[in-house]
């Protein structure tokens, strides 16, 4: 009864930690009915319909069948551990292996079925970015600006899939994160209020003052801007902001006003998560200013930089309003006669290309400088998209795929259907690992303790692990050099560029509260109008550029190039794997074959996982550098940003350019090398130790039997069988989407139609 299950619950929970009780919880509420299985089968299908309508049938045929594939493997896992909890339902001491095998189970039957893809776009105010989400996902969902008002400015979240209609996720700042940006706000008008007097001329409309009250007067009304911190926060929002700090849009409520209301509340911080999350970056501009605007080459520098830093694996430039082009203009420019371009449709198309060939051109030598030379960014063909969402919809000078609009939604599907193909083979080989080594659990054989001592394997993955710490000290090594290098660059140069940033062509006229705004947020300051201000990554940027080509090709995919992390790490997962094979053939280990198989898969997994540590660990590494050089600059910022009173702009400038100075003679720049190399250490310590934790409770766990931790459990069989099955029909799946595309290039290679839906 429900009583006494609770109580069993709470011992369960105890003995395995709260992920098995929630679970348990779950599978104890779940009412078989024959009826409530109908629904749901219904429900799933029509959910399935909905979210592939965006694919071809093809393709879609291809993401049913994975989609298949993966549910039977979550039910076959869903059973095994429901039978496995009932078989130690009563024990009171629970084998550690035992124990481990149902927390596998339930990561793997609790994994989500697919993380999202993250496409970040980025473009300055009125490139077109909202008309092209439009376009691509053919609703009306964003409201496009006329040109006075930015409204996409923000981080926005598009998505679709689980629900009816697209969505929006707005992120805002945290309750203490806005606190400190009412704070820096506050503080910076109302030193301005009292400059007045004192400095006429000095900082007149000032862009981070014109900026803070338009803030401050968007969340708390008009005359907010005089009010005092302390005032203001006991003061309600105009608007409500909901707990979670996200809000959802759906497609009918999207507005202009709820978009500029809410992006106040969004800051540095969450550009970079925004940025750092994304896979894939489109650089946005429109043609008139993708020719190389001082904004476009921001925007693409801070895209490469997020390329270095997080996880994005493809840039393109997305240059859009290709249909805006003025015919006699443009024959003018180009010395051009009427016989040579016949009108303003042919005009567009070869503007078209030539905007591709040079901005390819252009894109690929500044990847390859900045991005390792064999990086994949670089071999993707189609770096650059010339679109027109305005023609998408009116097609009266281009059509459809002419407006390449299909082309990028063509790119998303396929990288979507890629992302499902690895995601769902690698979920079935890991649960059919696991279910291998479930099952050997009930063998009445115990061998492995000994086998495993006498073939040497722990003593050869010990050795293993030592080589691989080795090659990793080697492999990070490369960076010294270049990192000393940008050292002694960074010091010659600090004094040019620090200069460049703080002096404008205009003398000091609205330089003084954008530089008070820059000091109280610790030498960053982005707006709306201007370009970003960042004094620090601007001092420590000769250091970035010696380091970037090494930096991208340590972290770079899996080409054996010569210092490159992954390969080795590759090249460890093969060795012992093959060990594995060795010992076993052999040994004729015939009755822990399963085992050997499981340590096999397991070693995949473990491995597997290893690679989105490394990549999380990545940012950190580089953001080193500039985090330790604005550690060092922070009292000197402090120090400046205090300043009031007479010449206020020329004292804050100095207390800059001594406080670099200081900490230049104090070794800022040397600190920062130190700080980078310091997390390189810290990434390789924390690669060979989880290699070691996992595979030596991997090992512990295939010779549990001989530890006395075996335990009886309940049969499996038919779900190992069950399983086994699954696993078989990875390979059927794949062949079938290999045949079909092979059918449709034959029937397409005929058809002449090629344009196929
Ligand atoms: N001719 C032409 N105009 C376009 C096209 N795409 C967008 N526009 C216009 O460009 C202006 C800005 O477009 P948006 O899509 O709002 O630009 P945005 O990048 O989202 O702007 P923010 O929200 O301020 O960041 C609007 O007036 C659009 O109608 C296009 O393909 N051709």
């Amino acid at each position: 009864d429900g009583q006494s299950a609770l109580s069993e619950l709470v011992r369960v929970r105890q003995r395995c930690g709260a992920h098995t009780y929630n679970s348990i919880c779950l599978c104890l509420s779940e009412v078989d009915h024959d009826l409530r299985k109908e629904l749901m089968k219904k429900r799933r299908r029509s959910d399935q319909e909905r979210r592939f309508r965006a694919f071809p049938s093809m393709e879609q045929s291809a993401l049913k069948e994975y989609e298949k594939l993966e549910s039977r493997t979550r039910r076959v896992l869903s059973n095994t551990y429901q039978k496995m909890i009932h078989s130690v339902f009563l024990d009171d001491c629970i084998p550690s292996g035992v124990k481990y095998l149902i927390n596998r189970l339930l990561v793997l039957i609790e994994k989500p079925s697919l993380d999202p893809i993250y496409i970040g776009l980025l473009g300055s105010t009125g490139a077109g970015k909202s008309s092209l989400i439009n376009a691509i996902i053919q609703q009306a969902m964003f409201l496009p600006v006329s040109g006075e008002n930015t409204c996409t400015s923000c981080i926005v979240q598009v998505s679709s899939g689980c629900c009816e209609c697209f969505e929006a996720k707005i992120h805002l700042l945290s309750d203490q994160e806005w606190k400190e940006e009412l704070r820096n706000l506050t503080m910076l008008l109302h030193r301005t209020q009292e400059l007045r007097g004192e400095e006429a001329g000095d900082g007149d409309s000032d862009d981070a003052v014109e900026e803070a009250t338009w803030r401050l007067q968007m969340v708390y009304g008009p005359g907010a801007e005089r009010r005092r911190y302390e005032d203001l926060l006991r003061t309600k929002p105009k608007g409500k902001i909901p707990t979670s700090r996200v809000i959802t849009l759906k497609a009918e409520e999207v507005t202009a006003r709820l978009f500029s209301l809410f992006f106040i509340y969004l800051r540095e911080r969450e550009r970079e998560w925004t940025i750092d999350k994304c896979s894939v970056i489109w650089v946005v501009s429109d043609i008139e200013s993708a020719a190389g605007g001082r904004a476009h080459e921001d925007l693409l520098n801070e895209s490469l930089r997020a390329c270095q830093r997080g996880f994005c694996r493809d840039i393109a430039l997305v240059v859009t309003k290709t249909d805006k082009l003025h015919l006699t203009e443009y024959l003018r420019e180009r010395k051009m006669g009427n016989q040579d371009v016949r009108n303003q449709h042919e005009a567009v198309f070869q503007r078209n290309e030539m905007v591709k060939l040079q901005r390819r051109r252009i894109l690929q030598e500044k990847l390859k400088r900045k991005l390792s030379a064999d990086s994949k960014v670089l071999e993707a063909s189609d770096l650059v998209y010339t679109v027109s969402a305005q023609e998408y919809w009116q097609q009266t000078l281009l059509t459809e795929e002419e407006t390449e609009i299909p082309k990028l939604r063509e790119y998303i599907r396929k990288r979507l259907l890629d992302k499902k193909r690895r995601a769902v083979t690698k979920y079935v080989i890991e649960a059919f690992g696991l279910l291998l080594l479930t099952d050997s659990f009930n063998l009445a054989e115990s061998l492995s303790n000994e086998h495993l001592t006498m073939s040497g394997l722990r003593q050869f993955v010990e050795r293993k692990t030592e080589l691989l710490e080795k090659a990793i000290e080697q492999c990070f090594a490369h960076i010294e050099r270049p990192l000393k290098e940008g050292v002694q660059v960074a010091r010659t140069s600090y004094r040019r560029i620090l200069g460049a940033c703080l002096v404008r062509s205009r003398g000091n006229q609205g330089l003084h509260q954008t530089l008070k705004a820059v000091c109280l947020n610790n030498g960053v300051y982005a707006s709306r109008t201007l370009a970003r201000i960042d004094l620090n990554e601007a001092i420590s940027q000769p250091i970035y550029d010696q380091i970037d080509p090494v930096f991208g090709g340590i972290f770079s995919d899996r080409k054996p190039t010569g210092c490159a992390l992954m390969p080795h790490i590759d090249a460890f997962q093969y060795s012992l794997q093959e060990k594995m094979a060795e010992i076993g053939a052999r040994h004729g280990w015939k009755h822990d074959s399963y085992k050997k198989s499981f340590l096999i898969q397991e070693i995949s997994a473990i491995l597997g996982d290893l690679e989105g540590y490394i990549l999380r660990r990545k940012r950190r590494i580089y953001q080193a550098v500039t985090s330790s050089v604005q550690n060092d600059l922070k009292s000197c910022y402090e120090e400046a940003a205090q300043i009031t009173g007479k010449k206020a702009c020329e004292r804050m400038k100095d207390v800059i350019r001594r406080g670099v100075e200081r900490q230049v003679a104090e070794g800022m720049f040397e600190r920062a090398q130190e700080r980078m190399q310091h997390q390189f250490q810290q990434l390789k310590h924390g690669i060979t130790e989880k290699v070691k934790g996992s595979i030596a409770t991997m090992l512990t766990l295939a010779s549990s039997q001989g530890d006395g931790l075996y335990k009886e459990l309940a049969d499996i069989s038919s779900e190992y069988k069950a399983m086994e099955r699954l696993h078989r029909s990875l390979a059927e799946v794949a062949e079938n989407a290999q045949l079909r595309r092979s059918m449709q290039d034959f029937l397409l290679g005929r058809s002449p139609n090629k344009a196929a839906p």
